[in-house]
């Protein structure tokens, strides 16, 4: 049976990158998408607006929803502070073991613990099997009609804090108009967008910032 999309970029990463540098990890996974295979990594341009709010944040708890191929969560990890963590939830098994893989290629195995399964069977675990108090940051990144339901969802587990910064790509390609309804009509929230490309494309998109309760946070300081 010949392989899957995914398998012949784990292959490419496999042979060009070095190992133990997330940098040369992202940038031979960029190459492969952008000159061989297109692949919904959210790629370097929007990778580079993801990497300023990850520094915003700076998360000691960061959750993705949707690892695929683990590019966002390499960009991620390779920016976190020395005992922090990434969870990143996945329910494709290959996805997930491919992922599991390329992060181990990018050194960030330590940082990083992907989570197989759905998101609304995971979410409501992640308190007491996953010890997580707070998430400082989620990055939205799976299924888009899935993006409100599962912001609720993180709201009703006790999961966000104020302060807490969300992420989410694709705003306008593919598009997730349910969330950006939802977070924009919701007071708790103070959203920002970020215009962009859809990754290795000239289409436009975006990615939406979405802070908790800002004005909370920075009043206790
Ligand atoms: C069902 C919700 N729960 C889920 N729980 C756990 N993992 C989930 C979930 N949904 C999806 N996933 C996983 O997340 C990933 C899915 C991401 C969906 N993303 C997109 O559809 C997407 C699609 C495009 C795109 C853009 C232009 C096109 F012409 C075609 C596609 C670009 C992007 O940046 C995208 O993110 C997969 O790995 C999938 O297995
Ligand atoms: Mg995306």
């Amino acid at each position: 049976m010949d392989q899957s999309k995914e398998q012949r970029i784990l292959n490419s990463v496999s042979y060009n990158a070095v190992k133990g540098d997330p940098e040369s990890v992202i940038n031979c996974i960029d190459k492969y998408c952008s000159q061989y295979e297109w692949a919904m990594n959210v790629g370097d341009e929007k990778g580079t607006i993801l990497d300023k709010v990850v520094e915003e944040a700076d998360p000691s708890v960061a959750l993705e929803l949707g690892t695929y191929c683990g590019y966002s969560a390499i960009r991620i990890a390779r920016l976190l502070k020395p005992n922090t963590r990434l969870l990143t939830i996945e329910f494709n098994p290959e996805f997930a073991s491919i992922a599991k893989e390329i992060i181990e290629i990018a050194g960030l195995s330590e940082k990083v613990t992907i989570l197989e399964g759905h998101s609304e069977d995971i979410i409501p675990q992640l308190k007491k099997k996953y010890e997580v108090e707070t998430l400082d940051f989620v990055f939205l990144d799976h299924w888009k009609e899935r993006y409100a339901p599962d912001t609720i969802l993180l709201e009703e587990c006790g999961l966000l804090r104020k302060g807490s910064i969300l992420l989410a790509d694709n705003i306008i390609y593919p598009g997730a108009p349910e969330f950006i309804k939802y977070i924009r009509s919701n007071k708790r929230f103070e959203c920002t967008s970020y215009p962009s490309h859809l990754e290795y494309m000239k289409v436009e998109d975006a990615m939406e910032k979405a802070v908790k309760d800002p004005g909370a946070a920075a009043m206790l300081f």
